[in-house]
């Protein structure tokens, strides 16, 4: 590890990243104290250093020693560079580590650990820190770590359905945009942090997360999607001596800040909160965000470690509350896993100053059963106190100073990584100066207008793609309008020379009418003459002329010859003449 001394942005205090003093303190877990900001602050209190006093009327005063205090004005980014900064690190390194918030309800610790937008609390911080320091994560895992820390390599079908896991709670959270807008407003606020960049990195590097609640002494997994009306199952936890996991709890694959922020959220949003007389929002579960980082050169060499964020839920006295129902029997299983966690560390003490030699009641709940490793100073544990410094919440604050003090007095050990030989656990850590960071920002600035620019082109691509194609259409639709005008006129004017042909010929046929109408009236004409002449000789001599039936032969074998002289000419038309026509016209069928 570098031994470089490292400068928070905020405030002129340097930590030492790895002095002998760090060290010495970390023997003992590290307990950290955060006052409440209110308008209120009780008289009954002082502070020097990190010595918190106590003033009790009638009674000296009781002074505890905390590993930091921090004050009412103390920002959240002050206090995640203070306390977890540093776990991060060692978390990169392939240590595990926990961090738990103890104190009454109302006192802070939901708003130190997850804040708010505007105020990210340490485990956005913590997010946003570990994925800056992290290389590009791949898009799909290539192990799977199982609940009892096993870690077994993925074939690609697998790989998809992880990845997917992800994407379907993502895809649950669209109906939560404001969280997407708390992510970016809150990477507006942290992008001028501090960022470490690690040097050697492995060519598996997967971060995996998980969500889970002890709420009335059952654990429920905050991740596992369950629909409206159905119970959330109940998980048990397995495991052998002090190694306890939680059967089937969900680990997601997580590859950015942004995913594992939403993940998060999701499962917040799943969390048991109730209003009480103390806090309209009070988290009535102790609620565990983990992060699992898995590192390793190949499937069958990975070392994973983990980090625990844990949100107790808050002691209260049930004759402040007024508490009744639900929220009674709530109370008492909150109360009643404190105590135990109380008796817990209180043993695991006694046993490490040799006062005492008796198992500490860790199966008597959930929280104590599975956080047993940390509890005993095998893995490194860190508390941060919350008090609210009001007057009426004295009685509970100096239950919790109580408690506080029991706990500095733990031993840890820091012992080293067995057959970690993976990977380097020393790595160099280049802590970004100021310049550094500026570089940084320039870097992903000019990194994200590089990747607008290349959607943009795509954008361009696309557009130009589709007006060409409208383009085609529009000549297509133009050339089959121009075909159908084609063929339109072709038709018509194929039927304007059927019609004109059509029409001589009706003419023509007129003309014929005519001439045989002519030709009718010349033969009525002449029969009338001839029927004239007849009768006037049949006067003169009767004798001499033939029977009438004689001259009716004659007149008709006249007509006939005559109408089929005529006929012969026109015989070609006269097949069409319709002698029923009365006005003498020739009209089309
Ligand atoms: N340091 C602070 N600065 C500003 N507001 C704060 C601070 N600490 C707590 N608050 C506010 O006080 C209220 C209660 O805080 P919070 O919910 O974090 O308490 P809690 O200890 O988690 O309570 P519970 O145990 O009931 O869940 C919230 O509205 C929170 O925003």
């Amino acid at each position: 590890m570098d031994d470089s001394y490292l400068r928070s942005r905020d405030s002129s205090e340097y930590y030492s990243m790895s002095s002998s003093s760090s060290e010495k303190e970390e023997k003992h877990v590290n307990v950290y104290l955060r006052i409440k900001a209110c308008v209120e602050i009780s008289r009954l209190y002082t502070i020097s250093d990190a010595t918190f006093t106590c003033h009790l009327s009638g009674h000296h005063d009781e002074n505890y020693k905390f590993t930091k205090i921090f004050k009412q004005e103390s920002t959240q980014q002050h206090i995640f560079v203070a306390t977890v900064k540093e776990k991060l690190r060692r978390f990169i390194d392939g240590k595990n580590s926990t961090l738990m918030t103890y104190g009454c309800s109302g006192s802070g610790k939901t708003f130190t650990l997850i804040g708010t937008p505007d105020e990210p609390g340490i485990i956005p911080r913590s997010i946003k820190y570990l994925f800056a320091s992290l290389p590009t994560l791949e898009n799909y895992p290539q192990v799977k770590l199982l609940a009892n820390g096993q870690v077994v390599s993925l074939n690609e079908d697998q790989k998809l359905k992880e990845k997917l896991l992800c994407s379907s709670i993502l895809k649950d959270m669209h109906g939560l945009k404001h969280h997407v807008k708390a992510f970016s407003t809150m990477q507006e606020r942290l992008s001028i942090e501090p960022v470490a960049v690690i040097d050697n990195i492995t060519p598996i590097m997967e971060i995996w997360v998980s969500l889970y609640e002890i709420y009335n002494e059952q654990i429920f997994d905050l991740l596992q999607p369950v629909t409206r009306g159905q119970c959330r199952p109940k998980l048990k936890i397995g495991g052998i001596h002090d190694n306890m996991y939680i059967k089937d709890l969900r680990h997601i694959y997580v590859r950015s800040g942004l995913e594992a922020y939403q993940v998060l959220q999701y499962g917040l949003e799943n969390r048991s909160k109730a209003s009480t007389s103390i806090n309209l929002h009070s988290s009535r579960s102790h609620c565990i965000f983990n992060i699992k980082l898995v590192q390793g050169h190949n499937c069958d060499n990975v070392h994973v470690s983990s980090i625990n964020f844990c949100d107790l839920a808050g002691s209260e006295r049930l004759k402040n509350t007024l508490n009744n129902g639900d929220r009674l029997k709530e109370s008492s299983c909150i109360n009643s896993s404190l105590l135990v966690l109380r008796r817990c560390i209180t043993m695991v003490r006694n046993s490490q100053n040799k006062k005492e030699n008796t198992i500490p009641p860790f199966r008597e709940s959930k929280l104590t059963q599975l956080f047993q490793m940390a509890l005993t100073g095998k893995e490194d544990i860190h508390l941060m106190v919350n008090i609210n410094p009001s007057t009426h919440m004295f009685t509970e604050t100096h239950h919790t100073l109580n408690f506080s003090s029991v706990a500095k007095e733990v031993l840890i050990d820091d012992l080293p990584l067995e057959g970690s030989t993976h990977f380097d656990h020393n790595r160099n850590y280049h802590e970004a100066s100021e310049d550094k960071i500026i570089e940084e920002l320039i870097a992903r600035r000019d990194e994200f207008r590089e990747r607008t620019e290349k959607v943009e082109e795509e954008n361009n691509k696309i557009r130009d793609e589709i007006a060409e194609l409208v383009l085609k259409i529009s000549e297509e639709k133009l050339q089959t309008e121009q075909y159908i005008d084609e063929q339109r006129n072709i038709f018509i004017k194929e039927n304007n020379k059927i019609i004109h042909g059509m029409n001589d010929e009706i003419e023509k046929l007129k003309k014929r009418n005519e001439e045989l109408l002519k030709i009718k009236r010349e033969l009525q004409k002449k029969t009338e003459y001839i029927c004239i002449i007849s009768s006037d000789s049949s006067d003169d001599t009767d004798e001499g002329v033939e029977d009438e039936g004689d001259s009716d032969d004659y007149s008709s074998n006249y007509e006939v010859l005559d109408y089929e002289e005529s006929s012969a000419n026109h015989s070609d038309s006269s097949d069409h003449i319709d002698h029923n026509d009365n006005d003498g016209q020739t009209k089309l069928p």
